[in-house]
């Protein structure tokens, strides 16, 4: 990182009574970076934004924007920008009024015509350009989120705090106003932190994105390394649909992984000591079935449960929701080909229409494993067929077993 990180939280802590809604939160987004928070309900992330925001005080730890510790310096003086989540509008005002709103603040006041010019092209993007007439008490709730996103992104700031803006759209505009909102030149050029609680919106947005959970950041890296490298069992249900298998089982003294019934044991690339519990992840479609036909590199269908995201969907090394735009080669994890598949025999349990490809659930032993299949591979199935599934070992996750209070950590080498 160049300079002073854009904003950084170290060490935050915030309680409302004995309510701990934020726990040490360590944050640093870089300048001009896209960042989404992504994190369960109760997590933290609007209490993260509101403490960037100079809008709650923490009890402990420092925020900084610029270099510049924040202590003591107004909301209004921070020069952040935030959209909440229940917005607050003018109701009787019209959207093009709303909008001009904070135009007319002493520090962003602009040249009327400057001002017009702004409002049109940030009206035109979150497609409310027709709208700019009428009474924000008169538009639906999708309409008034955009208009309350527009409001934060006309005026110049160091920095947009978004809380969840497309929660309000139905699914067809949250995903086209998806592949919009990184368009809006405001919000590329300037250093963005998104609040979401869905894990396909994070992947498709995010320059990076932050794993939030009880008011702890779990992990913070690129789409590629949450999806490949995930910190835990947490970080690893987070990502994909449908979730990826945890299987549970333990490591034999060659260091084999074992399931509790020895129904099946698979060698493990990474070296855990005998006896260990584990939990072996596998995403559903990493695995293929049928035989050896399919093992090159997981279901080659798009994302038919994810379809929400931009982009062809399955081309980042396996990241759904990844437009890979780096060129060269994908990411860890698809090294195609070279590695001999591993090969598991069950029944099908259940088969499941997911649009364009089958969610097979398949029973080995006393397990039960999830795989996506394309749906003219899996049209023939039905229950208790036996099926030959095929994994490649480089696809394998190794977790310690979960315990009460903590999700297990990856395994690695
Ligand atoms: N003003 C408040 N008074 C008391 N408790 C609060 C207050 N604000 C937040 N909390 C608590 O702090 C925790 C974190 O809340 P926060 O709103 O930051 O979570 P979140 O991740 O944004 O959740 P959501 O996705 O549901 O909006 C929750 O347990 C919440 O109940």
């Amino acid at each position: 990182m160049t300079g002073p990180a854009a904003i950084a939280l170290r060490g935050v802590s915030k309680r409302y009574g004995r309510n701990t809604a934020l726990d040490g939160l360590d944050l640093e987004v870089a300048e001009g970076e896209f960042f989404c928070l992504l994190g369960p309900s109760g997590a933290g992330k609007t209490t993260t934004l509101k403490t960037i925001a100079g809008l709650e005080q923490p009890q402990a730890g420092t925020v900084e924007l610029g270099g510049a510790d924040m202590a003591g310096v107004e909301p209004y003086d921070r020069g952040v920008a935030m959209c909440f989540e229940s917005y607050a509008l003018y109701p009787h005002r019209t959207a093009y009024d709303n909008l001009a709103s904070p135009l007319r603040s002493p520090r962003h006041r602009l040249p009327a015509n400057q001002a017009r010019e702004r409002i049109g092209e940030i009206a035109e993007l979150l497609g409310i350009g027709a709208l700019l007439d009428r009474q924000v008490g008169r538009l639906s709730n999708g309409q008034r989120q955009r208009v309350a996103l527009g409001r934060v992104l006309v005026r110049p700031a160091r920095a947009f705090l978004l809380d969840e803006p497309l929660s309000h759209l139905d699914a067809k505009l949250r995903q086209a106003m998806r592949a919009e909102l990184r368009a809006i030149g405001a919000v590329r050029r300037t250093t963005t932190l998104y609040v979401t609680h869905d894990s396909v919106e994070a992947l498709a947005l995010g320059d990076r994105i932050g794993v939030i959970r009880d008011g702890r950041m779990v992990q913070t890296g690129t789409r590629e390394e949450l999806w490949h490298r995930p910190y835990d069992t947490f970080v690893a249900r987070s990502f994909g649909r449908p979730r990826i298998n945890l299987l549970p089982g333990t490591v034999t003294p060659e260091g084999h992984f074992r399931s509790p019934d020895g129904a099946y044991e698979l060698p493990l690339a990474v070296p855990a000591p005998p006896g260990t519990a584990v939990q072996l992840g596998v995403r559903p479609r990493d695995i293929g079935i049928g035989g050896p036909g399919r093992t090159g590199g997981g279901a080659p269908e798009p994302e038919p449960t994810e379809g929400g995201a931009p982009g062809p969907g399955r081309t980042g090394g396996g990241v759904p929701g990844l437009e890979w735009t780096g060129g060269g080669a994908p990411g860890p994890g698809l090294t195609g080909g070279g590695a001999p598949g591993l090969e598991l025999t069950g029944a099908v349990h259940v088969t499941e229409l997911l649009g364009r490809a089958t969610e097979v659930t398949v029973r080995i032993g006393g397990q039960q494993l999830s795989l996506v299949a394309p749906r003219a591979e899996a049209a023939g199935l039905r229950p208790d067929h036996p099926v030959r599934l095929s994994l490649r070992p480089e696809s394998l996750l190794l977790f310690e077993a979960d315990r009460p209070a903590r999700p297990g950590r990856r395994i690695s080498t």
